[in-house]
């Protein structure tokens, strides 16, 4: 299978994956280096709301630097040409290493490792006030040393800037349910239920229906994680319980859980503040927008990694946010 356009400057290697929405292939950029070019289906580009969402991806992911966030090489956010070439992971997704592993929980320890990745890359996120909106084992990517990185941000949005409101329906915050806005809490709730899955093997609240999903999330308690595995270190055990608590006040932050992951790793913690880490830390413009409104577009249509943060602008659409969530 081959992408419905040709992408210049790349050399199409083979097919990694079909999402609902584009095409991912390994390729070969003009510099030699293998990339995961990601081109969008006709059909997304056809639809003003996939296609705006695609180039959220886009211009978010050449805006993110850090080293838990899939990084962008270069791309084009709209129009027939759009395309986002991405850093490869020979992985894939964290879903194909657990499907790999028929069934079974990882090893505590590589667990705990890309838990602490996806917190790291949270917290950067929620440093610049980026909210991700979707974090889950098919949005988490892993390297050949077992490292992640957190992808898929065509549901980001900053958060002064306003937003539609997310998720996936296993891995969305009570509030979200509700109808309230995302936020660095429903994050970390979605991030809760990762953790849950990697540590004990199972996902803390099923349902074979939105309807019952939703119920669970609001109204059922899961069997404590330290039950299910005592071998979790108990900061580790409590923090990822809290995480799951149904007010968002009483939940930690991605940074609290990120400090106790690597505490139970026995590594120091040296992550650098996001300014730091971003070459282009994001403008947060003053006007606010509607919280249901589509992220903002902040790149202009054809970007380079390094280009200036642009100006926000309103386009007033919606699209369902249930209509394409695994
Ligand atoms: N950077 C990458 N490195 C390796 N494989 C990748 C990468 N990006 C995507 N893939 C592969 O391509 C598949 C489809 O990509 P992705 O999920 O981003 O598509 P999508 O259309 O945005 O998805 P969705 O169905 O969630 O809308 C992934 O499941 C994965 O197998």
């Amino acid at each position: 299978m081959t992408p419905e356009r040709s992408i210049p400057g790349y050399k199409l290697l083979h097919l990694l994956g079909r999402g609902h929405t584009a095409l991912v292939h390994l390729a070969q950029d003009a510099q030699g280096r293998q990339v995961a070019l990601k081109v969008p289906l006709e059909e997304t580009l056809r639809d003003k709301e996939a296609a705006e969402r695609f180039g959220n991806e886009v211009r978010l992911t050449l805006q993110f630097r850090h080293p838990h966030v899939v990084q962008g090489y270069a791309g084009t956010a709209f129009g027939p040409k759009a395309f986002v070439a991405l850093r490869h992971y020979p992985a894939g997704t964290l879903s194909d290493v657990l499907a790999g592993r028929g069934g079974q929980k990882l090893p505590l320890e590589e667990a705990l490792r890309i838990l602490a990745d996806v917190a790291a890359g949270l917290t950067y996120l929620h440093g610049l006030s980026a909210v991700h909106q979707d974090v889950k084992t098919q949005n988490v990517y892993v390297d050949d040393l077992g490292r992640a990185a957190l992808g898929d941000l065509g549901s980001t949005y900053f958060i002064t800037q306003g937003g539609q409101s997310s998720g996936s329906p296993y891995y969305m915050a009570p509030e979200i349910y509700h109808g309230e806005s995302s936020s660095p809490a429903s994050d970390v709730y979605s991030l809760g239920v990762l953790a849950y899955e990697l540590l004990t093997g199972q996902r803390p609240h099923l349902g074979d229906t939105y309807e019952a999903l939703m119920a669970a999330h609001l109204n059922s308690f899961a069997t404590p994680l330290s039950h299910l595995n005592p071998q979790v270190p108990r900061p580790v055990a409590r923090l990822a319980e809290r995480a799951l608590a149904k007010r968002p006040q009483d939940r930690p932050t991605a940074g609290d859980l990120r400090r106790a992951l690597l505490a139970a790793l026995g590594e120091p913690d040296e992550e650098a503040s996001p300014q730091e880490m971003s070459p282009t830390p994001p403008a947060v413009p003053a006007r606010q927008m509607g919280r249901h409104g589509p992220a903002a577009p902040r790149l202009p249509a054809a970007v380079a990694p390094a280009e200036a943060p642009p100006t926000a602008e309103r386009n007033g659409s919606r699209w369902n946010p249930f209509k394409r969530r695994k």
